[in-house]
């Protein structure tokens, strides 16, 4: 389903991971190296990839479950093994995904304000917009640990709009999955939908105001320059 926005929006907030920047395979490396460390197999980028989007605590309970069980001590291990390997390189491998720059210039050149609301931890996050050149150009940044709540949760969404002074109805949010589908419509924002991410549904079954393959096909829809396809 696609509806057009009834105006532009004051702030767009991004969804990181499968939306702004294909992390999958960093990712991949520290669940490997974490698993290495605890005497686990090793798992497949295809299997990580399914558990991106809950935040990383989610990402390694089911690394731990698809390698042998997963119990409170030895989850609280393998999030510091994790952590350990990820934070010391979480942009070696991690790419935006192509037109993106270009899309947020464009954005932001209409006069509009940008935000990123994510799952993965704060830091990690800002590490990884600094080492791609896109730091400076989001007002907000809420990130899977910046308050209790994680999306679905619609409180880190809310918070990010409040950090950007722009009610719901003023904003669009523009994510990869179930989970940034869900978080919009709790948070009563509208929902575009990058389709090449992480998402395990099939396109037709998300509520959007528009769907898009190509970052370039954003901005024009944002600023009511095209038409919903
Ligand atoms: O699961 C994560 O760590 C982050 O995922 P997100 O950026 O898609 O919210
Ligand atoms: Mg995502």
């Amino acid at each position: 389903m696609s509806l057009p926005l009834a105006k532009m929006p004051r702030a767009v907030i991004f969804d990181l991971d499968g939306t702004l920047v294909d992390s999958a395979r960093d990712l991949h490396a520290a669940a490997n190296v974490m698993l290495a460390r605890l005497g686990r197999d090793r798992l497949e980028l295809g299997q990580i990839t399914k558990f991106v989007g809950n935040g990383i605590p989610k990402l390694v309970e089911r690394c731990l479950t698809a390698t042998g069980g997963s119990d409170g001590a030895v989850l609280d291990h393998a999030l510091a093994r994790f952590f350990d390997a990820y934070n010391a390189a979480p942009s070696a491998h991690t790419v935006p995904y192509p037109g993106v720059l270009a899309s947020l210039d464009a954005l932001a050149e209409a006069g509009c304000v940008l935000g990123v609301c994510t799952n993965k931890a704060e830091g990690p996050t800002v590490q990884i917009l600094e080492a791609l050149g896109m730091a400076s150009k989001f007002s907000a940044v809420v990130g899977g640990d910046t308050l209790d709540a994680m999306k679905p949760d619609p409180a880190p969404l809310l918070l990010c709009l409040d950090r950007l002074n722009t009610p719901a109805a003023d904003a669009l949010f523009v994510g990869d999955s179930e989970i940034d589908a869900a978080t919009a419509r709790a948070a009563g924002l509208p929902f575009a939908l990058f389709t090449r991410g992480y998402r395990k549904s099939p396109v037709e079954s998300f509520e959007t105001a528009f769907a898009f393959d190509e970052f370039s096909r954003l901005a024009p829809f944002v600023l009511g320059t095209t038409r919903a396809a």
